[in-house]
């Protein structure tokens, strides 16, 4: 086994009684340590029942599931649960116990002492970004949703498990708030690095939360099992095309920074030169618009050849300003945002003192589009050849 396989199923089958047709049928997949791996499907695919095999919430009819390399078939179910976190959407807080309490779970079955278990409540608090002054003695029902999603994290995290298994944990979340909770968690997770298993149905959280997305058709058959990049790159079939849905490029945008673009030149003229030189500098170049930057080289005013036959020289209320600068770290994504609303179509990319280092176009991002398709099917076919 390699020894990345923090959770490995091999060939897992998972027949419900009474039922003909198997939930989960010969399903292999390797979670790395340290990864968030998505599972991604259409209702009643069989994530829910993928994730609950793992923990021991069910059985399988077939097949095998190691943690570390062991054979979890092997170990006490209730000291599986313990090395294992478990988040779902409906949280299940027990409503009669505070927040400290309930956070306090799976310590308490530890039987760890009673000052280490509270001083663990309030640590786990804080991480959750909610004070434990104000919410350790609360009770579930007075809290809002969000802030329950919260302590229902908090709760998984209780015994330091290695791993966590999240089931749509931010379903049930208006939009905002579930942002909210992704990106938290997002942050979190950068620091914990826990392995963790995460069910969603829908693509775009899978898209975000994902180091890698398992995309699962019927009976949890994997139909493309890549990074979030790759898989909007190049969506190997069908079916993975059609749950992707539209808009698979511009997501794709999300995942490219400023930083890797080759940006070429720009007509640019400083603030003491002559309207003269920026059409001289405007007619050498192939472009429609110049851009003026100050004694910093900081860009201020885009301007075309009828502004700057007009110019006084003093570049006031001249052409278009200069609104928005992204910086290289800002997302091809980000770009794209700026160039719709930006007159000239542009987008100025400064370093940390405004100091322009280069203008985005829009071919620019059709090359790095071109280039992650082409390197996505590229991939896939030296698979190909080396399965
Ligand atoms: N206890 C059960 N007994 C019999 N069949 C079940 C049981 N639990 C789930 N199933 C069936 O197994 C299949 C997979 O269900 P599962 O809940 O794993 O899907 P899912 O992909 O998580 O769905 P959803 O996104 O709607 O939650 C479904 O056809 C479901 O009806």
């Amino acid at each position: 086994m390699s020894s990345e396989a923090k959770i490995r199923l091999d060939r897992v089958e998972k027949k419900y009684h009474g039922t003909s047709v198997p939930a989960v049928e010969e399903l292999s997949l390797d979670v790395h340590e340290g990864e968030i791996l998505v599972l991604v499907g259409p209702s009643g695919c069989g994530k829910s029942t993928t994730l609950r095999l793992i923990n021991r919430m069910i059985e399988p009819t077939g097949g095998k599931i190691y943690l570390d390399d062991e054979d979890v078939t092997t170990v006490d179910p209730d000291k599986l649960r313990r090395r294992i976190g478990y988040v779902i959407q409906q949280i299940g807080l027990f409503p009669h116990q505070t927040i400290a309490q309930n956070i306090a779970t799976v310590p308490r079955m530890l039987k760890w002492d009673k000052a280490r278990i509270a001083a663990r409540a309030d640590e786990l608090l804080h991480l959750a970004g909610l004070d434990p002054e104000i919410y350790r003695d609360r009770y579930p029902k007075e809290l809002s949703g969000g802030q329950a999603q919260r302590v229902g994290v908090a709760r998984a995290l209780g015994a330091d498990p290695e791993i966590m298994l999240m089931d749509e944990p931010f379903g049930a979340i208006d939009p905002i708030t579930r942002e909210r909770l992704q990106n938290e968690f997002l942050r979190l997770q950068a620091e914990l690095k826990k392995t963790i298993v995460f069910v969603t149905h829908d693509i775009d959280e899978a898209i975000k939360m994902g180091d890698r997305i398992a995309i699962l058709g019927e009976r949890s058959v994997i139909r493309q099992l890549d990074t979030p990049e790759r898989i909007l790159a190049f969506p190997v079939d069908q079916f993975v095309d059609d749950f992707i849905g539209a808009g698979s490029t511009i997501k794709g945008l999300n995942f490219e920074q400023l930083s890797g673009l080759r940006l070429g030149g720009y007509p640019t003229i400083r603030s003491d030169q002559s309207p003269q030189a920026g059409l001289e500098a405007l007619n050498e170049s192939n472009k429609t618009w110049l851009l003026v930057v100050d004694e910093q080289n900081r860009p201020m005013r885009w301007m075309r050849e009828g502004d700057l036959q007009q110019s006084t020289g003093s570049y006031q209320d001249e052409g278009s300003e200069v609104r928005i600068r992204l910086n290289a770290e800002d997302t091809l994504f980000d770009s794209l945002e700026q160039m719709l609303q930006s007159e000239s179509g542009s987008c100025c990319v400064v370093d940390r003192h405004g100091a322009l280092t280069g203008v985005v176009e829009m071919a620019h991002l059709r090359r790095a589009i071109r280039r992650a398709q082409v390197e996505a099917r590229r991939h896939y076919e030296d698979l190909e050849d080396n399965a």
